[in-house]
């Protein structure tokens, strides 16, 4: 099941980008702030309308939006949280676009991989940022969608479990999901991703392996800083 974009243009936002993601692929999405990445991952999860998107060759937006919503998870990048549950029933609400299903196991599955197990009662506006962060994720994952698009979702982790999200949303991928992440961290692009899209000014300026598409020259033109990779591959860093 490929999730395509052709030729997506928001004025401003978009300039004319083509690109078909495939399942069992980490694809990040990089650029400065303002390159279009939120815009784009709008797009792909058609909350957006900037042109064609098409998952499996079907126009995304003559798609039910229940079928929409169990093929697409997505996670904004300032997620709003409108009533103070607690952290099992938010993870619980991932499961709406199947109603009737049995969910306990995806619920439970979702809440373990975000490592919630001890805050399951704990009510979300007594979470810290990255604890709701986790909450969040775990919610979209409870939905078992075929793609997961999560807009930078490392922003409020700390190292420890920014390293393990990291893990898990590849796995997820291995698992043969389609996971779509932005991502601000370029050495966790590099370390962990498949494939990355770096976009500036709302086109796509590379696209490719990891080392592909990031190369101190292409971060050079793209960021505007004197970059070079240091470390093994798998464990790499960033020196500006
Ligand atoms: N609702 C909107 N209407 C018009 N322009 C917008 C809107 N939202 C964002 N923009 C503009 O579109 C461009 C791309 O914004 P977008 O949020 O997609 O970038 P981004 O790469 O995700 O940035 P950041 O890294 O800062 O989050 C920016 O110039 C932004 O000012």
């Amino acid at each position: 099941m490929t999730l395509s974009a052709n030729a997506l243009e928001l004025p401003g936002r978009l300039d004319g980008i083509s690109l078909t993601l495939r399942p069992g692929e980490l694809t990040a999405i990089v650029g400065p702030n303002g390159a279009g990445k939120s815009s784009l991952l709008a797009c792909l999860a058609g909350l957006l309308d900037g042109g064609e998107v098409r998952l499996d060759g079907m126009a995304l937006d003559e798609a039910h939006p229940h079928d929409r919503a169990k093929a697409i998870g997505f996670l904004p990048q300032t997620p709003e949280v409108a009533w103070d549950v607690t952290v099992e029933t938010l993870v619980a609400l991932g499961r709406l676009p199947w109603p009737g299903a049995p969910g306990g196991a995806a619920i439970e599955a979702a809440i373990a991989a975000m490592d919630l197990e001890h805050l399951r009662v704990r009510r979300v506006s007594r979470l810290s940022g990255g604890e709701r962060a986790r909450a969040l994720l775990a919610r979209v994952l409870a939905g078992e969608p075929s793609w997961l698009l999560a807009d930078e979702p490392l922003a409020n982790l700390d190292l420890a479990h920014a390293a393990a999200l990291m893990g898990k949303l590849r796995k997820q991928a291995r698992e043969g999901r389609g996971v779509v992440v932005v991502l601000h961290d370029l050495a966790a692009a590099m370390n962990h991703a498949d494939r990355v899209v770096v976009l500036a000014d709302g086109g796509i300026a590379a696209d490719g392996t990891p080392a592909e598409a990031m190369t101190p020259d292409l971060i050079g033109a793209v960021w505007k800083v004197r970059a070079r990779w240091l470390g093994e591959p798998g464990a790499k860093a960033l020196s500006i």
